[in-house]
């Protein structure tokens, strides 16, 4: 009958990016795309990213994650999505720190005070194929892509991030003076990112502070993108522009991000929000859209 008919889920959301967390650890089949679309139809919950948790496969670990965007692909890593479903997991067991597999990775997960929770992103990853990119580039801080007019390039010269999941960053002067709904599904499916990717607009406003607006690979327009704040924080950090500690404003809300120099690992800090619980309904998944 597939994973979610029936399931109980939790609907959050981590500064407006609207969260899914479903609990499978009882045991589930993975989630088919179809499904995903279907649960976050208007009549399940919509959503921009589902969160499973599965039981764990790695000894120590507190569970298995798997993110699925809106559109029923496959995401490797959620960062605002981790610190809803770490928040749940920290109510239920009464853990000060928490440790899941993803399929980016192991991250860890703590309590940072004051409802804020961080999420330990791991370290960031620059080369052209592990991005990836369709063709070699040997400096990934600025790439040679461009929308619009030849001559008068609307953005261009991206810097190119993965975060668990790739990212391109164009550096503006004003995130809202473009039409992020018309260039990010372009830039998204541009066949430079074989694997699609996520497109962000960035503004650097001081060195500790920088406001973003992303357009999500698989989801489209989101109040706001945790993964895309690390990604834009290192990559500003990269080409010495702010420090390794920011403050990032997305649409929704507000991320402290750490590029720590220790470890090379990205600190992500931000709140939650519970909104409800409900139970999807199994008559959902009978007749699931066709992709
Ligand atoms: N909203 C998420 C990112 C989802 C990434 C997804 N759109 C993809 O890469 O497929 C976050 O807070 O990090």
């Amino acid at each position: 009958m597939g994973a979610l008919a029936n399931q109980p889920f939790v609907k959050m959301n981590g500064i407006g990016n609207e969260i899914v967390v479903v609990d499978l650890r009882k045991g589930a089949p993975a989630i088919a795309p179809e499904e995903a679309r279907a649960a976050a139809s208007p009549q399940g919950a919509p959503y921009d990213q589902l969160m499973a948790l599965y039981p764990p496969r790695i000894a120590g670990t507190d569970g298995f994650i798997r993110i699925y965007n809106n559109d029923g692909s496959e995401a490797g890593a959620c960062g605002n999505g981790m610190r809803c479903l770490a928040s749940l997991v920290f109510n239920e067991s009464g853990k000060d720190a928490l440790t899941f597999e993803t399929k980016a990775g192991i991250l860890n997960c703590w309590k940072a005070g004051d409802g804020l929770y961080t999420v330990d992103m791991g370290p960031p990853r620059f080369k052209w194929n592990e991005i990836p990119l369709a063709e070699e580039f040997r400096d990934t801080r600025a790439i040679e892509l461009q929308i619009g007019p030849i001559d008068k390039p609307v953005l261009h010269s991206p810097a190119v991030v993965n975060m668990g999941n790739p990212h391109a960053i164009f550096w503006v002067d004003d995130v809202n003076a473009y039409d992020l709904a018309k260039f990010g599904p372009l830039l998204e499916n541009h066949p430079i990112f074989p694997e699609r990717a996520n497109i962000t607009l960035a503004h650097i406003v001081s060195r500790e502070h920088i406001v973003i607006r992303t357009w999500e690979r698989g989801a489209g327009l989101t109040k706001a993108c945790g993964s895309a704040a690390c990604a834009t924080a290192v990559a500003a950090a990269r080409l010495k522009r702010t420090e390794r500690k920011v403050r990032v404003t997305l649409p929704g809300g507000e991320l402290t991000i750490e590029w720590r120099a220790d470890n090379d690992h990205v600190l992500m800090t931000g709140p939650v929000e519970f909104e409800f619980a409900g139970t999807f309904d199994p008559q959902l998944f009978d007749k699931a859209p066709a992709p």
